[in-house]
């Protein structure tokens, strides 16, 4: 069984950097504080209902990221204004938004998180590398609609607590796989939103195919999302053709210099 400690490289690295900057925020603000934010946070807008709402009406549902970095690639957006970006993807059409929250290999913070949120009305995911469950606390405390977890990164039984920790305060959560193995482990737990990520995390090689053939091993239950690497109408068609109507992009649009035209001509 694939568990944290077969994880790739590079998402042990971010990890264990993820690890320490846990720890000091725990010195930072306290458990108890971030709790007590949680419970006064803005209420959750519905991430995976957003999904499914868009996709019921007959069109694609797309999540549009916000990142300014990517240890892939490098820098992708020099002018990364957060705010900006959540109100262009909102006027553009987006169900949803991601934002980066990763400092160290994203480039991303908590106010980023906060900026595009206060900026629109859609529903956020919170992208970040999230294995305790203060993270998951602090999520909602940001005011975060939907978490990510990880199964590359996680054992089972904390992959089944985090995510029942995550829906009892309210979020979705956004279950990412990439191989067979890990998407029988986020049907284990029953995950009503699994992603799909089509980026090899080992070569950083993204493929379509990825997905594709996976999908007849997801229940029709499932939400299914595709992630990474979607950069042109041919590759939006083919997966629509199979079957999978939810998007997760990132790249393609943070490259354009003005990212809603973008998601427009690709959706
Ligand atoms: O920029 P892309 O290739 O369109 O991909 C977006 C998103 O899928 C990617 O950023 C991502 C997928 N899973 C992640 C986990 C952590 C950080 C980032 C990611």
């Amino acid at each position: 069984m694939s568990t944290a400690a077969d994880a790739p490289d590079i998402l042990k690295r971010i990890v264990e950097q993820k690890a320490q900057r846990v720890a000091a925020q725990k010195q930072a603000m306290p458990l108890a504080e971030v709790e007590s934010a949680a419970q006064v946070a803005d209420p959750v807008r519905g991430f995976k209902a957003a999904l499914d709402q868009r996709i019921a009406a007959g069109h694609a549902a797309v999540i549009a990221e916000a990142k300014k970095t990517s240890p892939s690639k490098g820098l992708l957006r020099a002018d990364y204004n957060p705010a900006e970006i959540a109100q262009q993807y909102a006027a553009a059409g987006a169900a949803c938004l991601s934002v980066l929250t990763e400092q160290d290999f994203f480039k991303g913070s908590d106010a980023h998180f906060r900026q595009a949120r206060a900026a629109c009305n859609l529903p956020l995911i919170r992208k970040d590398f999230v294995f305790d469950p203060y993270q998951v606390v602090e999520a909602r405390a940001l005011g975060a609609d939907c978490v990510l977890l990880i199964v590359a990164m996680l054992e089972q039984a904390q992959l089944q607590d985090l995510h029942t920790q995550a829906q009892a305060l309210g979020m979705d959560v956004l279950v990412e796989v990439h191989d067979a193995e890990e998407l029988t482990r986020a049907l284990r737990i029953e995950a009503p939103l699994i992603g799909i990520n089509n980026r090899d995390l080992r070569s950083f090689h993204t493929d379509i195919d990825t997905t594709l053939k996976l999908i007849d091993e997801v229940p029709a239950t499932t939400r299914l999302v595709t992630e990474s690497g979607i950069a042109t109408v041919d590759d939006v068609a083919t997966l629509r053709a199979a079957g999978v109507h939810a998007f997760l992009v990132g790249e393609a649009f943070m490259r354009h210099p003005d990212p809603g035209e973008k998601l427009k001509t690709l959706f």
